[in-house]
This record gives C-alpha cells, structure tokens and sequence, in this order.
C-alpha cells in the first residue's frame, strides 16, 4: 500500500499496512459489555488485549463494574480474596478472547490474543509460576490466551518450561536488551524441547514485552538532576540531547536483535516446522511527559513483525492526530550514538534497567495487594455486619500460642482448604466426605417453602403438641429451640423423648393427647434403636385411638435417603417424609431438617434463624483475616488450650439459651474425644468461686444480651480477673442462637484439626451401641438378662466395678468394706486434671436433677475437679464418646435403678426397662474395656430411698 492510501485510513487501521499489530493495554467488564471492544476490533483493526496486574486494580476498584459480582462472590466460602479476584478476571479475559477469536482464526494465530498475568508475587518464584500459569491456562481454556510471566531470572526457566508445553507466554517487564536476549533464548529453548517431543510448535506464540516510556521518565528524571548541576556547555547540551530519546534508541536497537535472532539456521529450522517468531511488544505506550507529543511512543516504533499495546487515552490520540509510517529500522545508527552517549554522560543504562525492573514488579505487587484489600473489604463489609459479638482474656502464654496457631492457619491456607473440603486438614481420611454443613444453610435458604408449608400445616392441622423421637445429634436441637423459643401460639407444642427410661416415656404419654400429637421420627441412619422402638411404642398408642391409616397421618419421619427408616415410613404411609444430607453427621445437622423441620412444625420462624446463621457463615469464609473469623478464633482457642492442658470447656449460659450447652456438649465431646484426647464439655455446673477451679479450664459464657444472668456475669469477670481463660459470646436475641450453630461447628472442625483427629466420626459410641444390641438380642431368645455379681450389698445397695478396678478399690477401702469407703476410694482417685462425671440411669426430673447437680457441685467444691453430669441413655449418644475415647482423665459414678414400673416394647420380648439396663450395662463394659475408673451404684427399686442412702454415703465419703 503506498504512503497516500495509508494516510487516508483510520490511522489506527493504518498500523496494519506496516506490518504491526495494535492491541489495547486495557480491559474492564464494561468495555465488553457495551459492546466497545467488539468496535474497536471491527472499526480500528484492534488486534488483542493485554492486562496487568495494576490494569485490574483499576478496573475493579475504580469503576462500578464489579460491584455486583463481587457482593454475590461475597457468599463463596472457598474463594479468599484472590480467588474472587481471579473469578472475576478469568471472566473478563475469556469474554474478551471469545470476541478476539475471528481474529485469532483470520490471522492463524498471529494475533487475537488476550494476556492475564500470574501473580506479581511469584515474579521470584519459578516453580510458583509455572504452577500458576499453568491453573490459569486451564481455568481459561481460550487457544487465544497469553500467560504474562516477567522477565526475572526467576522467570525465564518458567518460560522455556511454558512454550515447551504449548502454552503463550507474554514476557512481561521487559527493559534491557541483554535480557531481551535470554528471553528470546529461552523462547527458542522451548519449541526446540516442544519440537523434540513431536510437538507442533505452530501452535504456540509468545511476544517480549519492551516497556518504553519509563526508560525516558526515569532517565529524563537523572538527566534534569545533572542538569541542575552542571556547569559545562557542552555538557548541558548533550545531557539535553539526551531528553526524550533513549527509551526509543533502546527499542530500536532491541528490534535490530529482534531481527538477528529470528533469522539462521536455528531459527529457520524452527520456521520450517511452522513455528512463529516472538514478537516484540511495546508496552508502556502512553506518554508521560507533557512536552512530548501524546502518541510518540506509537509514531516512533511501528515497524513490520511487531505489536504495540496502547492504553485507552493513546489509542484515542492516535485514530484522531496519528501518523503512521514506518520508523522502527530508521536512525540505527543515531540510535546506538544515544546509547554511547548516554554512558558517556555517566548514566549507566544496566543500573537503570535494572532499577527500572525492581521499580516494576513492586508497583505490580503493591496494585496487586491494593486490589486484593479491596476485595478483601468488600467480602468482610459482608461479613461482619452483625455477627454476634465474641471476645476473650487469655493468660499471655496462652494468648501467644492461640496466635501462632492461627498465623499458621494463614499462611498454611487452612480456611481455604477447609472450605474446600480438603482431608488433610484432619487425618487425611474421609473427613472431606462429612463437610455438608458447610452449605447447608445456603441450600436451606433456597428451599425456605418447604417450612413455610410444614409451619402451616401444624397451625392449621389443630395440633395440640410435636413430639420428636430420637437420639443425640437428631434430637438435641429440637430441644434446644423447645426450651429457648417456647410454645408458639397457634402452634403445637414441642416436646422430645431421647430416653428409654420406663417413666420418662410414661410422663410424655400423659402430656399428650396422641389424636392431636405431630410425631417427628429423626434418625439419619434410621438404624438407631431409640428411635425404632419408640415409633413402634407411639404408634401403637395412636393407632389404638384413630386406626392406623389416620395414625400414619400423624407421623413425619427425618431420616437420609436410602435408610431402614425410609421405608418404614413410606411402608406405614407417614405423613411427611423429610431427607437428611448423608454428608452432614448427626451433631452437625442442628441447620439441616433435622432441627429446621421440628422447628417450622412449631411455629419457629425458621427463615429468620437461618439468615442469622447465614451471617455466621459468610463471617468464616477464607476471604476473611484469620484474626477476624469468629468460627477460626474460637477453633483455636479450644484446639490450642485442650493442647495445653486447659480441656474442661465449661460453658456458661444465661437462663434464656441455657439448653444450648447440651447440643454443645455432644458437638465437642463426640467430634474431639478420641483416641485418648479430646475436650471434655462441662455444662450445667453452677458459677463457683476462682478457688474450686484448677488450671484444666477454658471457660465460655454465652450470654443472652436481653436476658443476662446478674450473678453470671459477676461470676465470669471474677474467674477473668483471677486470672481463668475466658471466651465470651454475646448472642443479640434468641434466633441469634442460628449463628452459633455454625460457629461451633466450625470451631469444632478447627480444633479437630489442630488436635490431628478427625472430628466427624464417634468410634466408640458404635462400641456401646454394639454391646447393648448383644445383650437385648439375648434377651430376646433367652428372656434374662446375664446375671451379675455386686462386690458389695449394703442396705438395699449393690456396688460393681470391673474385677481389675474393684480390686484397687478394694484394697484402698480397708479390711471394712462399707458404701462410704469405696466412695471414698473410688473419688480419691479425683487428681488435679481429673473429672468426675455421674452416669445417672434414672428418670430426667426435676426432683433427680436437683439432687444430682448437688452432688456434683459437692464434689467440684471438696475436690477442685470438673465435674459432669449425664442421664442415660440419652448422655451415650453425646459425652459418652469422649468418656470411653477420650483422656484418660474420668472418674465415673454410674447410677442405676430398678423400674418401679416398667413398659413394653409393641412386638418385643424385651420392655423399654430392659433396654435402659442393656444401655447401661453396655456403658459399664466398654468403659471398663477401656480401663476407665468407674463405680457402678444400683439403687434397687426404691430410688428415692436408695438416693437419700448414697447422698449420706457420698457427705461421709466427701467429709
Ligand atoms: O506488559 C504489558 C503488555 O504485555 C503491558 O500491559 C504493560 O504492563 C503496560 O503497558 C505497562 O505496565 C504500562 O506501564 P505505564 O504506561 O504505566 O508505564
Ligand atoms: O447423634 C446421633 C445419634 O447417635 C443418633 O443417630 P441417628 O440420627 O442415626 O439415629
């Protein structure tokens, strides 16, 4: 095309007739989707897109454009900051390669090409980089992609390694030309290794990156300085001859290279097997000295074989005042007289490439770091806002130990890792498999009819009660919302049975009216044998009263896909059935329908709870500083403190969510007690003075912000003050109690992880449910129970132990055995460390509480020993994990009764009484299996008199 005819085009357009190609050093969303760039590629010949990192800083913090896809990434618990960052810029440059890909057709692969670059902070990081370009490469997944990767001697290994595997590299911050030589070597280096392993190198294309106009600012910047100085005519005039000339000279004089190394035998050889020159690339086109003509960096370089990336205003400058005509191999020599010169002038071009170099990657690095802030900010804007209030008081030591860990957590991406699920966190089993919680309240939130409609059929079905059968994990949140919400009017009751106690089940049936009773069946297995015999017990009752078609009616069941229960339910017909999340176990299920669907049937607003959890959950995302996840910091305070002693969490709660301790008991007893470590949970133990408490606590005090507990209060800044660790949380209203389910299931997911134990399984909760199967199955063909032999009978009082235990005992209690002296040996046993845990097999009432809480409060006051509290069977499905796995740290007193009366089991030999005693019995045996120390109590058939007797035995023992 001659001169004339290019000068009537587009001068932008006009660029192509030279042989170079323009690209635009720029991207933002609302470039593509105004339709913009697919203009400037159809109306100016626009040929490619390169990015940086400070490019993207800009576009996301200086625009709007974002905003809206960085508030919904706000809800990825698994992308921290860079990952919304790379999100989001993947998006971009696969939009803007998807519009360039013609290009990239028409000109068969010279050009159509959009660049991303790796992080700036692996520019020191070979091995980070390749790994990075490669993630990036394929996250992509556009042909026409550039991985940009800097001109570092860091970098360049990870270029020959990335062309040899077909992938595009952009060689960024380019600014010597000594380097420029490596770099062209290392592209060479990288077809040739492609080539040897019979790959096609015409596949592959790379540019070299030449930055220009900050080669003139900052020798512009020593040469007005010298200026100031300088004294000497001739001086001055060359330093001014200088101004403005050398970024130019150097790309000149680098194109001349450019030339000589593409040419040859090597490079011919490389050639016939269709393999593309690298082109250079000027970059850093805009101007930026106002003298200067505003588009100099574009009229001086264009030349056949080349690229230039102009930035927006340049761009524009040009198509409006640009002359195009080829000036790149014109004044070589005057170009080289500048280089000479300018050394000559004492200004060395080395020391200011290399300057240039470092001055680059730390600007990259610091927009990186401005850009990822600012995602950061948004994400936490996010979470923060009105999370529940938690600080804590740690004695130093501890307080320091709590931070390194978390400073590990950091660095080591743990947050991350476990939001993705990742089992190395734990052992490296199938922990991974059991992380549904993670997103259970957000699939929750997106079937929120599925409660509105239980809510209104229980309101307007004219149910008089709800009442949930089931153990542990599928019934200790339903009994946490019975206690903490109350009866909802216009809805039923709830009411929940976790015990096979003969009275206990008699005292429920009395409560209701089975015609106007819900019964909630929950059991994720739906194996368990709680739950199984009470269905059959309750629906027996209905039935006899309504038939059992309308009985079914009456009847929900909450089991996993697939399970015994299932088809129980769809056999009998039940009302509803409801699935679990066979990811989600039992303890972690509060959020899942095992406690949402009994607390919509009873009027709960269940919407609300959820969205509060919500809050807690976008709170431990991984893009939120370790220091400021809620769910984080508390995993490490507890996994931290039980390492060092401090495993007794003794909770304290206001009266109002005060049944929020027995949910917590089971979370962290089962998920941490293990394998002969684990945290022991202390609930329901009065305030005391500091002096009752030894250096085995961390006390946590969860207080209702609108109900507090004067004397709690003052309690828990006393125990702060003498020094205690104390965690406190603040829980706003009632359905802020949402929140900490999650929070405590994360904690407890953390702790796990820093106690190196898997904090979803329960080992030995399975050992004791397999020894009471064998002895009801016995039963069942023989119709006894194996008969026992008491070590002692004392007024109406049998006491057992394991022969090796009650050997110990034995001798410690003298050559006159009575009741008061093996209590009294067997609470000797108490040292500091030690807790004492009553296993009481008696009707959960009011009456047995009190005198229970008042024994363990007289042995936490003459013993200074944590002290714990359970009735069976309910405590098996709960505590008892980590009493028979966990430290070997317990004393046990196991209490138990004959049924005053007893009730049977609908198509069973066994009664409901035999069970309790198998229950308790496969306690004693794996506890014993386990070379716990424990006493068993029988009381015979008349408890209270039985208990008046052990309370004087026990003042005696304690005295
Ligand atoms: O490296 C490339 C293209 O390969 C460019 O995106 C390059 O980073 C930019 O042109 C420069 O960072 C812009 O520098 P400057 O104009 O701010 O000095
Ligand atoms: O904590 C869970 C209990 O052991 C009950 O288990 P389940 O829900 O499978 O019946």
């Amino acid at each position: 095309m001659d001169p004339s005819q290019a000068s009537a085009m587009n001068p932008v357009r006009a660029l192509q007739t030279f042989g170079q190609s323009v690209w635009l050093d720029y991207i933002r969303r609302s470039l593509i989707a105004s339709g913009e760039l697919q203009r400037l590629i159809v109306d100016d010949g626009l040929r490619g897109i390169t990015s940086n990192p400070a490019i993207f800083e800009k576009a996301m913090t200086g625009s709007t454009d974002y905003q809206q896809a960085l508030q919904a990434l706000g809800r990825r618990r698994d992308l921290d900051a860079k990952g919304r960052y790379e999100q989001l810029a993947i998006e971009d440059i696969q939009a803007a390669a998807d519009l360039l890909q013609p290009v990239y057709a028409r000109t068969k692969r010279r050009d159509g090409y959009v660049s991303l670059e790796v992080s700036p902070h692996l520019a020191r990081d070979t091995r980070g980089t390749l790994e990075e370009a490669r993630r990036l490469w394929d996250a992509v997944g556009r042909d026409n992609l550039m991985i940009k990767v800097p001109a570092t001697p860091e970098g360049i290994p990870a270029i020959v390694q990335l062309i040899s595997k077909g992938i595009n590299v952009n060689v960024t911050l380019l600014f010597a030309q000594e380097t420029y030589e490596l770099v062209a070597e290392a592209y060479l280096t990288g077809l040739e290794q492609l080539a040897a392993r019979g790959g096609d190198v015409g596949i592959v294309a790379s540019v070299a990156s030449f930055f220009i106009s900050r080669i003139d600012t900052a020798v512009d910047s020593v040469l007005a300085t010298r200026l100031k100085i300088s004294t000497n005519e001739t001086e001055q005039a060359l330093l001014k001859s200088l101004q403005g000339t050398v970024a130019i000279a150097n790309a000149k004089l680098a194109y001349q290279r450019y030339r000589r190394l593409f040419s040859g035998p090597r490079w011919e050889a490389l050639a016939k097997r269709g393999a593309m020159t690298q082109r250079v690339l000027w970059a850093s086109t805009g101007t930026k000295n106002p003298a200067y003509r505003d588009v100099m960096y574009v009229e001086e370089l264009i030349g056949s074989d080349t690229v230039n990336t102009v930035p927006p205003a340049t761009f524009e400058a040009f198509r409006d005042h640009g002359r195009p005509q080829s000036r790149l191999t014109e004044g070589i020599e005057e170009a080289a007289d500048t280089m000479r010169l300018l050394e000559r002038a004492g200004l060395s071009m080395k020391e200011m490439t290399d300057r240039l170099l470092q001055e680059g990657l730390q600007l990259f690095r610091d927009a990186f770091d401005t850009l990822l802030t600012a995602v950061e900010q948004q994400g936490k804007a996010d979470a923060s806002s009105g999370v529940n209030h938690y600080s804590y008081a740690l004695p130093t030591p501890l307080a320091a130990a709590v931070h390194a860990s978390l400073k590990e957590w950091s660095g080591g991406n743990k947050v991350r890792r476990l939001w993705a699920r990742d089992p190395s966190l734990w052992t490296g089993k199938d922990e991974g498999r059991w992380l549904g919680w993670l997103g259970i309240t957000e699939d929750q939130l997106a079937q929120l009819h599925v409660f509105t409609s239980l809510a209104e059929e229980a309101a307007q079905g004219g149910f008089t009660h709800a009442l949930v059968l089931g153990m542990g994990g599928s019934s200790l949140c339903p009994d946490v919302l019975k206690t903490t919400f109350g009866v909802r009017e216009g809805y039923p009751e709830l009411l929940v049975l976790d015990s096979t106690d003969p009275a206990q089940i008699k005292t429920i049936e009395r409560k209701i009216n089975p015609a106007t009773t819900l019964f909630i069946v929950s059991s994720k297995s739906g194996g368990t044998l709680e739950p199984n015999i009470f269905t059959q017990y309750f629906f027996d009752v209905v039935q006899r009263q309504v038939g059992a078609k309308e009985a079914a009616r009456r009847f929900i069941a909450i089991t996993d896909p697939g399970s015994a229960l299932q088809q129980t339910a769809q056999a009998a017909g039940f009302g509803h059935l409801l699935f679990g999340v066979p990811s989600i176990g039992g303890r972690y299920s509060a959020l899942s329908n095992f406690g949402m669907a009994p607390a919509a049937l009873t009027g709960v607003d269940v919407p609300r709870l959820l969205n509060r959890a919500e809050i807690m959950v976008q709170a431990c995302a991984s893009s939120v500083p370790v220091e400021e996840n809620p769910g984080l910091v508390l995993g490490a305070i507890l996994g931290v403190l039980a390492g060092q002693g401090r495993d007794k969490v003794t909770i304290m709660a206001s009266p109002g969510v005060a049944s929020f301790g027995a949910w917590l008991e089971q979370l962290l007893a089962e998920s941490t007690g293990k394998e002969g470590k684990g945290i022991i949970p202390v609930d329901r133990e009065a305030a005391g003075t500091p002096s009752v408490y030894g250096a085995d606590r961390l006390f946590v005090y969860i207080r209702l912000q609108s109900g507090p507990d004067k004397h709690q209060d003052d309690a828990v800044d006393t125990l702060e003050q003498a020094g205690q660790p104390v965690v406190r949380i603040a829980v706003a209203d009632r359905y802020d109690l949402g929140q900490e389910f999650f929070r405590w299931e994360f904690a407890t997911a953390v702790a796990g992880s820093i106690m190196g134990l898997n904090p979803f399984n329960q080992p030995d909760v399975e050992a004791s449910k397999i020894v009471t199967k064998q002895l009801t199955s016995a039963y069942e063909r023989t119709g006894t129970l194996p008969p026992e032999s008491p070590f002692l009978d004392a007024q109406g009082i049998t006491l057992y132990a394991d022969p090796v235990y009650g050997e110990i005992l034995t001798a410690v209690a003298g050559p006159s055995p009575s009741l008061t002296n093996y209590l009294s040996a067997h609470l000797n046993q108490l040292a500091a460390g030690d807790y004492f845990a009553l296993l009481a097999y008696l009707d959960m009432n009011g009456a047995h509480e009190a005198w229970l809480q008042a024994l363990r409060h007289r042995v936490r006051d003459t013993k200074r020993v944590a002290t714990c509290l359970g009735f069976g069977p309910r405590f098996l499905h709960s505590t008892g994990q980590a009493y028979k796995g966990g430290p070997d740290s317990g004393v046990f007193l196991q209490i138990t009764c004959e049924n005053a009366a007893d009730l049977p089991v609908p198509g069973q030999r066994y009664t409901f009484g035999i069970v309790k005693a198998a229950q308790a019995r496969g306690d004693f045996q794996v506890l014993a299996e386990r070379g716990r120390r424990l006493l068993r109590v029988h009381l015979g058939d008349d408890v209270p008199a039985g208990l008046a007797i052990l309370k004087r035995a026990m003042e005696q023992a304690l005295a």
